[in-house]
């Protein structure tokens, strides 16, 4: 029998180390468990979003599962943030720093279970300089660890420290004017973060006041930090320190790097030096399948 109940699974297939035969199999069997008509998309890393976009308002599906990393889920969110879809999610990806913060398990039958439930969110996007920001960026230091990590060979915990160790002997701070609706902030700064979410993907609690649904994103302005606190800090160490960070909730903020050209990532993807961002919230951008 034809279903009129439709979802579309995007699978990144290079993402991550996951065996993506074992989501087919469990996609194909819940969607037929759930009386869905499944359609597959398998990214190819070329215009994919327009693909996705095309396929979505063709076969108007209730749902697109997102079977890849952080880079996938965002290009996914793009394609379909102005369709009545839901996005479910299923971490694939080396990182996977969103679905830590929605708290989706990694265990592929739970995070398949959830991807086609019934609880959902609104969760609010950062459009910076044009661009989708679902997650973190930041300008400073860690945006030049994810350009050195993406330039080397190495990969796995070991290829991290090494590349840790490489940028914190290369990193300089900066000095940076923040114009938000409440105030202006000059200060010298070793990393800025513009956080619609909590968590890095390694855990890191670098925004304990973050919520992807609340209509704000907030800037963490780290300032000058010797060799060691720097080291504590991307390390994992959650106990912020006001005198080093400092935290606000905005709804948009225009950022200005004053000395220097600052290298720039969003949601783990280099993008390049820059010298002036401007931020500001998407509410309720995309709906996301949660626990
Ligand atoms: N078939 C493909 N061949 C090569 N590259 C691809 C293909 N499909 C997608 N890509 C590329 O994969 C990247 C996105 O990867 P994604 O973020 O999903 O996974 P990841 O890098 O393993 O995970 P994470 O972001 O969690 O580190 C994009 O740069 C995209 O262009």
């Amino acid at each position: 029998m034809f279903s009129e109940r439709k979802v579309l699974l995007v699978v990144n297939p290079i993402s991550g180390d996951l065996d993506k035969n074992e989501i087919f199999e469990a996609v194909i069997e819940k969607a037929e468990a759930e009386g869905y008509d499944l359609r597959i998309y398998s990214t190819s890393g070329k215009e994919d979003q327009a693909i996705i976009r095309e396929m979505v308002e063709n076969i108007k599906p209730e749902r697109v599962i997102v079977a890849g990393g952080d880079g996938t889920i965002s290009l996914v969110a793009q394609a379909v943030h102005d369709q009545d879809v839901i996005l479910g999610i299923i971490p694939a990806g080396s990182a996977n720093g969103l679905s830590v913060d929605f708290e989706i398990p990694a265990d592929l039958v739970d995070s398949v279970n959830i991807a086609f439930g019934h609880n959902s969110i609104n969760v609010d996007a950062v459009s910076i300089n044009s661009e989708i920001s679902l997650h973190l960026s930041d300008i400073g230091l860690n945006a030049l660890l994810v350009k050195n990590y993406e330039n080397s060979d190495t990969r796995g915990k070991l290829g991290y420290a090494k590349e840790m160790f490489k940028t914190l002997s290369e990193h300089e701070n900066f000095q940076v004017r923040i114009t938000t609706d409440q105030e202006v902030i000059e200060t010298e700064a070793l990393i800025v973060i513009i956080a619609n979410a909590q968590k890095y993907g390694t855990g890191v609690n670098i925004n304990p006041v973050g919520d992807m649904s609340d209509g704000f994103f907030e800037l963490v302005i780290a300032k000058k930090l010797d060799f060691f606190e720097t080291a504590k800090i991307i390390a994992g160490s959650t106990d912020l320190n006001p005198e080093i960070m400092k935290i606000i909730s905005v709804e948009k903020a225009v950022i200005e790097c004053l000395d220097k050209e600052v290298y720039f990532q969003i949601d783990g993807e280099y993008k390049g030096l820059v010298r002036r961002l401007e931020a500001k919230i998407l509410k309720g951008y995309i709906k996301v399948a949660v626990p």
